[in-house]
């Protein structure tokens, strides 16, 4: 019987854990770890597959409905005998046999999120409703990559764990920040009702290679206008700020949570933070110093503020981000040049 620790968060009486697979048992057994991971042809999935696939004990299995990932971001691992992508939506329910899920299938930027609000909601209530099933009936351990935007516009700064958040439950946000809170009530509620495995990291503004040029996200619009040599659109006020924390750092803080014994929350970023202002005069400065940085109109309920605090997962986890923004944009930089067709001048 798997041993749930404890980190405060996990009120009430705990089920033991399903039985795992008799299979686990059998004589011929593989040992192989069977890894599920949903939105795993997206920007976080994607570098967080090319790490599980470092380790020869791990199967990969990769489902996604491609709708802002692709499978140019696997192409490496195509015919890879331990790796196999499923195209499928996980608002349908899935049938596999996993050790492991991590769960990431939902749009994170902004623009696509908004784009179709109910299929959104549908992707964190539904979707992880599917995901918890099936972690249920196979005694799967399941992590949910849920989001800095659950504390909302936050009134506490920077926000830990204990924090309850300040969402708007009616904006353009909504689908995507209360689809994420009732996802971390569902895994809260199958935990405690029928014994499941949970984790739970609270992801904060992630950066790096693969994501999409036109994703809308800051610093993908940044270093894109960057390197084409286009004004730099600043959302006003300009003084909002965020956190920003590079790929790898992110993916090695999920694999601690998902091997650890804390269920989470957890919050997952980097807390270097800077205003859209700052980080739009470090990519001029790093990137392309004869751009001009403009004001644009920004959008609803924009977060005011946000930087995590990450004690927690130092303390838990044993982890904390190495990789500076200003030594992580170049990283980036390098991607974003080559899939636009743009060489270096020097
Ligand atoms: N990148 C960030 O800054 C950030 C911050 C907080 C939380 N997160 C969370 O991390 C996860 C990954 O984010 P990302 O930045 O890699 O985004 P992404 O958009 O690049 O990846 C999401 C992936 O999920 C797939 N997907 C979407 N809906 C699906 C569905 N219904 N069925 C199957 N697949 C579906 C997409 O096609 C894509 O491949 C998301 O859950 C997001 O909410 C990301
Ligand atoms: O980390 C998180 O928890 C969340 O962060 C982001 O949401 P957001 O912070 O709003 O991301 P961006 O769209 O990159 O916006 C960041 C800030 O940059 C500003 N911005 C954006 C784009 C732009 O061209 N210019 C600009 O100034 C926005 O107004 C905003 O204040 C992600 O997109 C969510 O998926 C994620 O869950």
């Amino acid at each position: 019987m798997a041993k749930e620790a404890s980190n405060g968060n996990s009120h009430g009486t705990t089920k033991p854990p399903p039985t795992p697979s008799p299979l686990r048992n059998a004589k011929f057994f593989q040992a192989n770890m069977r890894i599920l991971v949903t939105g795993g042809a997206g920007f976080i999935g994607s570098h967080l597959v090319d790490r599980l696939m470092e380790n020869e004990k791990n199967e990969v299995i990769v489902v996604d409905n491609y709708f802002t990932g692709s499978k140019d971001n696997l192409k490496k691992w195509f015919g890879h005998p331990r790796f196999e992508l499923i195209r499928h939506d996980v608002t349908e329910t899935l049938l596999v046999e996993v050790d492991q899920i991590y769960h990431l299938a939902c749009p994170a930027s902004p623009i696509f999120y908004k784009y179709n609000p109910v299929k959104t909601i549908k992707t964190n209530v539904i979707g992880t409703l599917n995901m918890l099933g099936l972690a249920k009936r196979v005694g799967a351990r399941i992590l949910l990559t849920s989001t800095s935007e659950v504390y909302g516009d936050p009134l506490v700064h920077p926000q830990d764990e204990s924090y309850w958040g300040n969402v708007n439950p009616i904006g353009v946000r909504s689908c995507y920040d209360e689809g994420k809170r009732v996802a971390e009530t569902l895994m809260f509620d199958y935990h405690r009702q029928h014994g499941i495995e949970i984790r739970i990291a609270r992801i904060f503004n992630t950066y790096g290679p693969r994501m999409n040029i036109d994703d809308g996200r800051v610093v993908s619009n940044f270093i894109a206008q960057a390197v084409r040599g286009e004004p730099l659109t600043v959302q006003a006020p300009g003084t909002q700020t965020r956190s920003f924390c590079y790929v790898s750092d992110m993916v090695d803080g999920l694999i601690r949570l998902m091997e650890g014994e804390n269920t989470g929350p957890i919050n997952i970023g980097n807390p270097g933070e800077f205003t859209m202002l700052e980080l739009a005069e470090t990519v001029k400065e790093l990137i392309n110093p004869d751009v001009e940085i403009i004001s644009v109109e920004n959008t609803p309920d924009d977060p005011r503020q946000r930087k995590p605090d990450i004690t927690k997962a130092k303390e838990l986890l044993g982890w904390e981000p190495k990789i500076k923004l200003r030594d992580g944009l170049p990283l980036m930089e390098d991607d974003f040049r080559m899939r636009l067709g743009v060489p270096r001048n020097n």
